[in-house]
This record gives structure tokens, C-alpha cells and sequence, in this order.
């Protein structure tokens, strides 16, 4: 079975919604809704094919774009290799010039089963910021620690979640007891209430199910420990991973993300031999989910973690301080 090389494109507009069609009945995944774009032709460069796809589909030129997430999907009767582009700009006003319905639809109020099954990681990348934070250790104490003073450690959160492009934060804290997690994470909950930041928490899955906070960050160990997505009443799971197989097992599962490290060396994490960005890439290029690069990198590393197939920047230091 041949593999089906694809390129499609997302529109966003000024409210935050993005431009979707939905796929003609006949078609392969027929009356599913779709990122608009289509098959390359043979040789032809990802840019240039979605350009001539999305000027056949949809009467536009674009004029900027760069890649959001590169996918592979097996659905028995064909295989695909999805290269899913932002689009940055483009003239000419979008419309259906194949007779297709258009919608412009915000990605958090997209329905997965509406759309092919390969593009679920599209969504879940449209849903995540390229910037994520992970908390750091309070004053005076080292990186694997827990906060040493809360009320420093609460304020410090609070302040750099004043930051607009600072939306989601996991709370990481490995050197607390459970009841102490417990406490911090209420009071990091409000902080994030009150900035309209999600808050992930990276403790036994057990214990999150019992806290306030959007989501569930997974420890590798944690990760490789499950058989299935935990299922706790919280829209958003990631995990850390260090290898193509932790990778791979957070896809199987239906994870939402993945943190990949360590990119560079760091000091939180001395003994672990980094990366770099060209392993990075070929791990990430197999991942079926958005991977953000993490371990010595910051926001400074944001375009060269794009380019390397990242969903963004993940960091302590670079952005607690
Ligand atoms: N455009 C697009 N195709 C997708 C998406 N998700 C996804 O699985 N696909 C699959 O990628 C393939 C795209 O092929 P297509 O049939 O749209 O290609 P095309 O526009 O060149 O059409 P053609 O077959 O008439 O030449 C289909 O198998 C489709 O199911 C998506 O979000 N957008």
C-alpha cells in the first residue's frame, strides 16, 4: 500500500478560528469535516503544493506559511503523511470553489469525531500555546526540590502569568509529599483562575483526579506504567519522554503532548546526554502528537524548535528564572 503525501493548511482569523471544509461524500473519508489542502504531485515541495492546493480549493495565494505538525496515519485502505501548515498570510477571500462547505470553527469547540482520524493531533496542536512553562524550585533551594517558601512561589507564579503568551503551566515539584502537592496546587489553581492559564499536574494520577486544574502531566515512568489514556475527568494528558518508544507509547494512548528532552545539557538534569536538535527532529518526525522541545532551550530557541517539527518551547529556567 502506497503512502498518500498530503498537505493541508490552517486559516486562522482575527477572533482565533480556523477555516475548515468538509470533504465531498463520495470521497475517501467522505462528510468528514477537513484542513484544507490535498495530494502533492510527484517531487513537488510541501510549500509549493499546499499554495496550489489551497488556490484550487479555496481561490487564495499564499504568501507566508510554516509547518504546525507533520503526521503519519495508517487507515487500512491508504496510508498518509499529513504535512499540516500554518498559514501566515495570504490574499484573496477564501471560498468553496469546488462547491465544499466552508466553517470557520475555534479549535477548542472542535469535534474530533467530525474530522479523519489522523487529524486529531491537529487539533490538539491548535489547542496548545508554543510556549509552556514548568514551575521551578522557591528560593534556596536546588531544581528537584519542592518550593521552599509557597507564598514566593505563588507570587512568582502569579507574575509570570501576567505575561499574555504564558497560558499553560505544569505545576512540577517532585520534592513534595502529597498533602503539600495538594495545597500548593489549590493555590496555583487560583493564580491560574484569575490569569485564565491552565494548570497541568504532574503527581499520581489518583491525587490530580482529586484537584482543581485542566490537566495531567505523566512522568515517563508513569507513562510506560499505563495501558491506557488515564481516565480522569480532565481535558488535557501529557507525559515526558525521552525516547522514540515513550513517543510512541504517548500517541498509542491518545496522549495531547508530549515534552521531549533533553535538547542541551542542563543543569537540572546533569547526567543525561542531550539530543540535540537533529536527533530531536527525527524523534519528533515519528511522533504522532505535538512535541515541545525541552532541556537548556528557551523562548530565544522558538523558530529553530518550529523548524525542527516542535510544537514550541518547553522550559524552567528559560522562563521561571
Ligand atoms: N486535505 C486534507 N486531507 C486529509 C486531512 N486529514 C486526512 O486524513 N486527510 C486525508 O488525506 C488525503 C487527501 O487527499 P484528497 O483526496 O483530499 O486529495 P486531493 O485534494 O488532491 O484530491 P483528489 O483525490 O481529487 O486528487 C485523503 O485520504 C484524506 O482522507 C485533512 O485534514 N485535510
Amino acid at each position: 500500500m502506497g503512502l498518500v503525501h498530503v498537505a493541508a493548511g490552517v486559516l486562522s482569523d482575527s477572533e482565533g478560528r480556523v477555516l475548515i471544509a468538509q470533504r465531498p461524500k463520495g470521497a475517501h473519508q467522505g462528510g468528514l469535516w477537513e484542513f484544507p489542502g490535498g495530494k502533492l504531485e510527484p517531487g513537488e515541495p510541501v510549500e509549493q503544493g499546499l499554495a496550489r492546493e489551497l488556490d484550487e480549493e479555496l481561490g487564495i495565494q499564499v504568501t507566508a506559511s510554516r509547518p504546525l505538525i507533520r503526521l503519519r496515519h495508517d487507515y487500512g485502505d491508504r496510508r498518509v503523511l499529513l504535512d499540516i501548515h500554518r498559514v501566515l498570510d495570504y490574499q484573496g477571500t477564501p471560498s468553496g470553489r469546488e462547491g465544499q462547505a466552508l466553517d470557520w470553527q475555534r479549535p477548542e469547540h472542535m469535534d474530533p469525531a467530525r474530522f479523519p482520524a489522523a487529524d486529531r493531533p491537529v487539533i490538539s496542536a491548535l489547542r496548545l500555546p508554543n510556549r509552556y512553562l514548568i514551575t521551578g524550585a522557591g528560593a534556596n533551594v536546588g531544581a528537584h526540590a519542592g518550593p521552599s517558601d509557597p507564598d514566593a512561589f505563588v507570587a512568582r507564579l502569579g507574575q509570570i502569568l501576567a505575561r499574555a503568551d504564558l497560558r499553560i503551566v505544569q505545576l512540577r515539584a517532585p520534592g513534595l509529599d502529597a498533602e503539600a502537592y495538594a495545597q500548593l496546587a489549590q493555590r496555583c489553581a487560583n493564580v491560574c483562575r484569575d490569569t485564565q492559564a491552565r494548570l497541568l499536574l504532574n503527581c499520581d494520577p489518583r491525587l490530580a483526579a482529586e484537584l482543581p486544574g485542566s490537566g495531567l502531566h505523566l512522568t515517563e515512568a508513569r507513562l510506560l506504567a499505563l495501558t491506557e489514556r488515564p481516565r480522569i475527568d480532565k481535558p488535557l494528558i501529557g507525559a515526558s519522554c525521552h525516547s522514540a518508544s515513550a513517543l510512541a507509547k504517548a500517541a498509542e494512548l491518545g496522549l495531547d503532548y508530549a515534552l521531549l528532552s533533553p535538547v542541551r545539557h542542563t543543569r537540572s538534569h546533569a547526567d543525561a546526554i542531550p539530543l540535540g536538535w537533529s536527533r530531536f527532529a527525527e524523534l519528533v518526525e515519528d511522533a504522532c502528537l505535538p512535541v515541545y522541545a525541552l532541556g537548556g532551550v528557551d523562548e530565544a530557541d522558538l523558530d529553530t524548535a518550529i523548524r525542527h517539527g516542535a510544537q514550541g518551547v518547553a522550559g524552567i529556567s528559560g522562563f521561571w528564572g
